[in-house]
């Protein structure tokens, strides 16, 4: 890897490119992405166990509360709770993201207290915090560049502000990968989501969270249950359909996954549903097999309708710290993604990935992130929200 701030070498009292390869020489230290995740898979939808698990069994999808409640307009004191639910939502998600939040700003907090100057030492210790929270080599080493870089110029001298600034510095870097997902109002034909992903990341749940989400935005939409490989993916895709009144188009046990999705592209458009979202296999018998599938899976749905799918989007465990970057490029090269939502923060310290993949996968949207089971926990994803919930006191 390659300094790109080599004039920050060499000034007096700034940092030197020591400090850029500090990961290096501390190869063990908290660099361990494969290491197991404490994470424990929990119950189906329905099994939650907290009482916002009640919101997600409510039958009609209409009456899910969201977080932009749409008519009748809100009276004053609908407005006042309002800021309150907003407030709580935000407290919720500053909740949810505990973990992650003491691997992350808790350690960095500590770091820089007492400490007079921001020299070497402190810029290396930085360095390897950012690294253990899993915030991965590339978006770890722009980092430290841009803080090498300010702390030469003398635009950064007091260690109580480099919090701060790496609040900036995070938030920025998350910035471009933060759009969110905007259905077209105006598009010929039903707008296609291919669903991608390995096994238990949350690939189901998220379908059936994002079928409750367009429901009470009062759209049409179609399920296609184009994972045959495994027959429990399509009594649990079928289950949602029914939670939230929402078709599910299905083929037979080990059938044609791209007949699937071509069924439900074609039942989407002939009710004139507004989305259509196809679930796929996260396991086959090789992963090769499972890589050709989904490119085929893709080729169907392109010749059906033109531009689709309009979105692949990738559901990634978060708790799979640096393992995440490579499951989605290996699915980048097969099925050309357009977004990711990362799943399951609530239950891991490695929500640092967040920032490793906004800075690996350009041109990768990250559109939602998982934290919790009930369907307000899928958030569309917001840069700002996300580094405040880390950071907030
Ligand atoms: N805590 C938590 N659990 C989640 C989240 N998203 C999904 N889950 C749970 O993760 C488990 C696996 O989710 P599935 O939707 O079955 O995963 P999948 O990727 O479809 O897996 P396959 O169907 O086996 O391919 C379920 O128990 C979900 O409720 C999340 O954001 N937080």
């Amino acid at each position: 890897m390659m300094a790109r701030d080599g004039d920050a070498v060499g000034h007096p009292n700034c940092v030197t490119i020591r400090a850029m390869f500090g990961f290096r020489k501390r190869k063990g230290k908290g660099s361990d992405p494969e290491a197991p995740e404490e994470y424990q898979p929990e119950g189906a939808p329905e099994e939650a166990s907290e009482a916002e698990a009640a919101d997600e069994a409510a039958p009609e999808p209409k009456e899910e509360p969201t977080e932009e409640p749409a008519a009748p307009g809100p009276s004053p004191a609908d407005e006042d709770e309002g800021a309150e639910k907003k407030g709580g939502l935000f407290g919720r998600l500053r909740e949810r993201l505990a973990k992650t939040r003491s691997s992350l700003a808790e350690g960095l907090g500590a770091l820089v207290l007492g400490r007079k100057e921001i020299d070497d030492e402190l810029l290396e210790d930085l360095e390897t915090q950012l690294l253990t929270a899993d915030v991965g080599v590339t978006a770890t080493q722009r980092i430290i560049d841009d803080l090498t870089r300010r702390v030469s110029r003398k635009e950064l001298t007091d260690p109580q502000a480099l919090v701060g600034t790496l609040r900036e510095e995070l938030t920025a870097l998350l910035a471009p990968a933060a759009r969110p997902l905007t259905l077209p109002e105006d598009q010929e034909g039903p707008f296609v989501l291919l669903m991608v992903g390995v096994n238990g990341t949350g690939k189901t749940t998220t379908i059936g969270k994002l079928a409750q989400r367009y429901r009470a935005e009062g759209r049409e939409v179609v399920l296609g249950a184009a994972d045959t490989f495994r027959a429990a993916a399509a009594e649990q895709l079928q289950e949602w359909g029914e939670r939230t009144g929402v078709p599910v188009i299905r083929g037979p046990e080990g059938g044609d996954p791209g007949a699937v999705a071509h069924d439900a592209v074609e039942a989407g458009r002939a009710r004139g549903a507004d989305v259509v979202i196809i679930d796929t296999a996260g396991r086959l018998h090789t992963q090769d097999n499972l890589m050709e599938e989904l490119a085929k899976v893709r080729r169907v749905i392109a010749k059906q309708l033109p531009d689709a799918p309009h979105e692949t989007m990738l559901v990634i465990d978060g708790g799979t710290g640096q393992n995440a970057l490579s499951q989605a490029r290996q699915f980048n090269q097969s099925v050309p993604l357009t977004g990711l939502t990362v799943t399951k923060l609530d239950g891991t310290a490695r929500g640092g990935v967040l920032f490793a993949l906004a800075a690996e996968l350009e041109g990768v949207a990250i559109r939602f992130i998982g934290v919790g089971e009930s369907a307000e926990d899928l958030r569309p994803f917001d840069a700002a929200e996300f580094v405040d919930a880390l950071f907030e006191e």
